[in-house]
């Protein structure tokens, strides 16, 4: 136990049982990975207890096993812990028919068309509300952006949207997903499933396990309360079109029926996946953007060009604003906000260039350590440089979902990100993550020169700490201090006249 079979790729030299498990950095893993890619290769192995971890680092591994296997390669680990929490949604199940069923309707009602038709107006108008509020209450940026990505989130799936971030739809959902999340993270719970004995230890020694129970119950009140309060505003007649109502009335198919736990569980976690991920994306960019006044400016350029200061940039003029997404995509290389994908699982032995690859086996895709690796494509890569996008300057979903990988990355030249993961697991929310993302940049260059506050004693610029991110399996940046200075009067008016318009629009998905 804990050895390595020499059949496998190479890896850390193990110790008996433990393996490498006294390796593995409790914080800053995703680091750790491309030091051990260095030494090991872009294909190595780890090993905990009798399990087998893989790490992919290398482009053509991962297209080849994770995308072109997909029916082998798509599976999640079996992870005692978040079996009793339970509250996954289908993100913590096997390729199964359930998973298959529930992705089904995901992918379906968050596809590019969908995210460009139906959709578009809820983003437009909560992005704007969210201009708004940056001018009203600027020191709450943080809860701002937070409050746009869950009520975009919220609107789709319930059909109910936080006007602001004390609503519960808001603060109380952040809350349940920042705990779930936290619950679920690697490190928060001993490695049971690789020691099985732990689990037969009994409660007093095992808090890991009452820890899970109280997640899984705060979870199922949570979105409980949520199912409460459709049924509610159901009874009184008041129908939406949302992913909630539509499964209810059966205009949106699914293959297998879900019970109420399922449901309430399977559009909980929808909101929790959505909104943290996509807030943690934009806050962290927001950063990079404070800390690099040329890029901003390089960005208004084509903004004004386009838009004027008479009205927002809208999703339609994305032809005329490439820079925008060239802003979105180093920000998600950079920093990826899950810098470790969550492991695949492998459903039986496989060989890859003479290394076994054995059943049950974890495989990963660690995000952040091949976007910051100079031998594996980009080219100085701590720095923060949009430009390194702009003769490839479409969104992830047009290279990510491209069969061939030389496309998807154009090998040695040009390089997309692998924030949202690979494979048939590839994340379903990838089209809506990436239009709340360009409705926000857009939107914040149009209204703002975002810029580092000053210190009222020595009027010296405060230092952005641009390292400074929360540690586990999703990692938004730390609180920090950002000034919004409006571009002109001219903006500002037409914020406060679009904002007017937004509110009403959306006034159709307050609580009734
Ligand atoms: C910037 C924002 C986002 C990032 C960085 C992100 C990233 C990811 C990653 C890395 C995965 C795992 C992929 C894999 O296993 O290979 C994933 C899965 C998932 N994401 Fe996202 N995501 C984002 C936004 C969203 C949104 C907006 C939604 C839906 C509202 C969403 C829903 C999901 C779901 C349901 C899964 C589980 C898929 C499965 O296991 O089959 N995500 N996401």
């Amino acid at each position: 136990m804990g050895s390595r079979d020499k059949r496998l790729p190479p890896g850390p030299p193990t110790v008996p049982i433990l393996g490498n498990l006294h390796q593995i950095p409790l914080t800053k893993f995703h680091k750790k990975i491309l030091e051990w890619g260095n030494e090991y290769g872009n294909i190595f192995s780890l090993k905990v207890g009798s399990g087998t971890t893989v790490v992919l680092l290398d482009r053509m591994a991962i297209n080849q096993l994770l995308d072109k296997k997909g029916s082998i390669y798509s599976d999640r680990p079996k992870d005692h812990v978040v079996s009793i929490i339970d509250s996954g949604g289908f993100a913590f199940w096997d390729n199964n028919a359930h998973w298959r069923s529930q992705r089904k309707v995901t992918s379906s009602s968050l596809s590019p068309t969908q995210v460009e038709g139906k959709l578009r107006e809820i983003q437009e108008a909560e992005t704007s509300i969210l201009i708004r509020d940056l001018i009203s209450t600027p020191q709450m940026f943080f809860e701002h952006v937070k409050r746009t990505t869950v009520s975009i989130a919220d609107i789709i799936t319930w059909g109910f949207r936080a006007p602001t971030y004390d609503n519960w739809w808001a603060s109380g959902a952040c809350e349940v997903s920042d705990a779930l999340f936290s619950g679920v993270t690697p490190g928060a719970y001993p490695p049971v499933d690789e020691f099985p004995f732990l689990k037969y230890l009994p409660d007093r020694l095992s808090p890991w396990r009452t820890r899970a129970e109280r997640l899984k119950q705060r979870v199922d009140s949570f979105w409980g309360n949520a199912r409460q309060r459709l049924d509610e505003r159901r009874r009184k007649g008041v129908k939406r079109d949302c992913i909630a109502d539509n499964l209810l009335d059966g205009t949106q198919p699914i293959d297998i029926p879900l019970t109420d736990r399922q449901f309430n569980d399977f559009l909980g976690f929808l909101v929790a996946a959505g909104s943290d991920t996509t807030a943690g994306s934009i806050l962290a960019s927001i950063r990079y953007l404070a800390s690099h006044p040329h890029v901003q400016k390089k960005a208004q350029n084509e903004i004004d060009d386009t838009c004027g200061a008479d009205r927002l940039p809208v999703w339609s003029d994305n032809g005329k604003l490439p820079y925008i997404n060239c802003i979105i995509k180093e920000g998600m290389r950079i920093h990826p906000v899950v810098p470790i994908v969550f492991p695949h699982r492998v459903r039986e032995d496989n060989w890859y260039q003479d290394m076994l690859i054995p059943r049950d086996s974890l495989v990963i895709v660690p995000a952040w350590a091949i976007q910051h690796s100079e031998i594996r494509g980009y080219q100085d890569p701590e720095s923060y440089n949009p430009d390194r996008f702009v003769h490839h300057p479409k969104l992830a979903p047009a290279y990510a979902g491209n069969a061939n990988y030389m496309n998807r990355d154009e090998f040695w030249t040009l390089f997309d990100h692998y924030a949202y993961g690979a494979g048939r697991r590839l994340c379903p929310g990838i089209h809506l993550a990436e239009h709340i993302q360009w409705h926000v940049t857009a939107l914040l260059l149009w209204a703002f020169d975002i810029v580092p506050t000053t210190n009222a004693q020595t009027g010296e610029e405060e230092h952005l700490d641009l390292e400074s991110f929360q540690d586990g399996l999703t990692q938004p940046p730390l609180p920090y201090k950002v000034h919004f200075k409006v571009r002109s009067k001219a903006h500002m008016e037409t914020i406060m006249r679009t904002a007017k318009g937004a509110e009403s629009f959306l006034q159709q998905y307050e609580e009734v």
